[in-house]
């Protein structure tokens, strides 16, 4: 008999070309053997290569959405994607934390999507610091750590950031290091290397990683081993020719 499935959620956007937001983190979650539950943050109007336009959605609008689901007390772990800025994360946090305490939130601070479209301007380090000090891990892309830290190396910003959360700084914009991502956790550095397939970019891929190492998470793994796996799972898919899918198999 098939055990009972660990349950997570994803907060994020609609992409309706499924490559980013929360169509693309739902194929993730049933590729790891999750169920996934879906609220949605903005409707956006884009394909795999431009960002036309996005329509945002109130966090009242968006907690309505998760309430009924977080009352089921089931979610330990839930991604939070787009959002329009700190100050409407931080109270999304707040809420949430305030719903369902002890949940683990993975945070994905997309700043700017792929494809250059800005979804919320700068914020000072200090509205990021009382942000994470409520988030279990935060994913920055390299560009990412260095605007939310104020810090002209994304390294140093990362670390920065990990006093208040755990941190994976993620290798797609990285100079010294491409390909690989660093987590910082409980004051050490492990750093994992990129595999052996040749990847192509595409758009969503920040999505997918953290919706892999939300589902690895939640199916038991401890954080370095989820988020080994999940790299090696995005991997899987910028490799495939699969564009429109999103997803390659595991
Ligand atoms: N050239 C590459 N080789 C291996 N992994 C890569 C490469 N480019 C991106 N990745 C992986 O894809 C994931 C998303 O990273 P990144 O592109 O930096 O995020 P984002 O989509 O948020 O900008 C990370 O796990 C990163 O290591
Ligand atoms: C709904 C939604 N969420 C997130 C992204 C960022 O993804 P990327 O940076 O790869 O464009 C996106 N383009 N759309």
């Amino acid at each position: 008999m098939e055990t009972e499935r660990p349950k997570v959620m994803s907060i994020a956007g609609l992409d309706p070309s499924g490559g980013a937001g929360l169509l693309a983190d739902i194929k993730t979650f049933e590729q790891h053997k999750v169920i996934g539950y879906g609220c949605c943050t903005a409707i956006t109007v884009q394909t795999a290569s431009s960002f036309l336009s996005v329509s945002w959605l109130r966090t009242g609008e968006i907690l309505a959405q998760a309430k009924p689901l977080l009352a089921t007390g089931d979610i330990g772990y839930c991604k939070i994607g787009i959002m329009p800025g700190v100050e409407a994360t931080l109270e999304l946090v707040q809420e949430l934390t305030r719903l369902q305490p002890g949940i683990r939130l993975i945070l994905d601070p997309v700043v700017k999507s792929s494809t250059g479209f800005d979804f919320h301007g700068q914020s000072p380090f200090a509205a990021w610091k009382k942000l994470l000090r409520s988030v279990y891990l935060v994913t920055p892309n390299y560009e990412e750590a260095k605007l939310m830290a104020g810090c002209e190396d994304g390294e140093l910003a990362a670390l920065q950031l990990s006093a208040h959360c755990n941190v994976l700084l993620k290798g797609g914009h990285r100079t010294r290091l491409s390909g690989h991502d660093t987590l910082y956790a409980q004051g050490l550095e492990y750093t994992i290397s990129p595999g052996v397939a040749a990847v192509t970019a595409k758009h969503g891929s920040g999505c997918i990683l953290s919706a892999a190492i939300t589902a690895c998470l939640a199916n038991g793994q401890q954080l370095t081993d989820a988020c080994s796996n999940g790299k090696r799972y995005t991997e899987k898919v910028l490799a495939s020719h699969s564009s429109l899918l999103g997803y390659h198999h595991l």
